[in-house]
């Protein structure tokens, strides 16, 4: 298969029905430039990504990318460590990005025990890790399905183990949430997209992408037996938290 990444034009013409959004084919083709333009300080998280994994992994530990997509979370992970200094699974759903995935780790960082398996993370059999991503994933799952997954991600971490966590996020107070998106339909006509394409994807995604308030991610958190979290990171309605699993 080709690695060329294309604009993402995918909701540019007028529908009759909008489609569920979902990581087909098509997506992929242009998910690179669909992700930068949409997610507001995506670059940024991922850079304190390999910082964070630096501060936090003790040395030879195991990594998972859970809802990798074309893999950008080990990437940027082996773009700053070197090659012993971590293992990585990634895991998605989506056949066509798993396939990319692998693909993209054999040419770029050859070097780097990173492997890419299809896989849903409600069901999978976690392995003792040290760090774990969530990097804009679990927003994609049903609510009732949340708790469940992020209790199974304590127990695989180890003692001294992170949980990062980024989502686009809702607020609890009316106005400041009816003016991030505002904000947020800006930035992405900031980025190129038209009306038409903002409001396209935005019936796409509608019981797609179900977000939580950041009270209810720290309130899940701790339920799930995490000692501490923070939001370290918030640009509009997308934030990122890092949660602690004590030592
Ligand atoms: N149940 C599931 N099990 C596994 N994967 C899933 C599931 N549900 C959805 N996915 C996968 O989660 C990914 C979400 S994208 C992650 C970006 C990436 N982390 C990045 O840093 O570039 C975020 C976005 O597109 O906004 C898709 O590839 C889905 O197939
Ligand atoms: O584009 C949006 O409206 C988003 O919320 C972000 C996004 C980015 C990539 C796939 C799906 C949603």
């Amino acid at each position: 298969m080709s690695d060329a990444s294309y604009r993402d034009a995918i909701f540019s013409t007028p529908l009759d029905r909008v489609a569920r959004f979902s990581f087909d084919e098509q997506v992929v083709a242009c998910f690179p430039d669909m992700i930068r333009r949409s997610v507001p300080g995506y670059g940024q998280i991922l850079g304190m990504l390999g910082v964070i994994a630096e501060r936090h992994l003790r040395h030879g530990a195991h990594v998972y990318d859970l809802g990798c997509s074309l893999g950008a979370v080990g990437l940027a992970l082996a773009g700053r460590l070197p090659a012993d200094a971590f293992r990585l699974t990634g895991v998605d759903l989506s056949p066509a990005m798993v396939s990319r995935a692998g693909e993209t780790f054999a040419t770029e960082c050859p070097e780097h025990a990173i492997e890419v398996v299809e896989g849903d993370i409600r069901t999978l059999d976690y392995r003792p890790s040290g760090m774990i991503v969530l990097n804009f994933t679990l927003q994609f799952l049903p609510p009732a399905d949340r708790e469940a997954v992020i209790k199974a991600l304590f127990d695989a971490l180890e003692p001294g183990g992170v949980l990062v966590l980024s989502e686009k996020i809702v607020a609890d107070d009316e106005q400041e949430n009816a003016w991030l998106v505002e904000r947020y339909h800006d930035f992405k006509r900031a980025n190129g997209y038209s009306d038409m394409e903002i409001s396209q994807k935005r019936t796409a995604l509608e019981n797609v992408l179900v977000p939580d308030t950041l009270a209810a991610h720290h309130q899940r958190l701790a339920r799930a037996g995490f000692q501490r979290s923070h939001t370290w990171f918030q640009y509009l309605n997308f934030a990122s938290i890092i949660a602690f699993k004590d030592a």
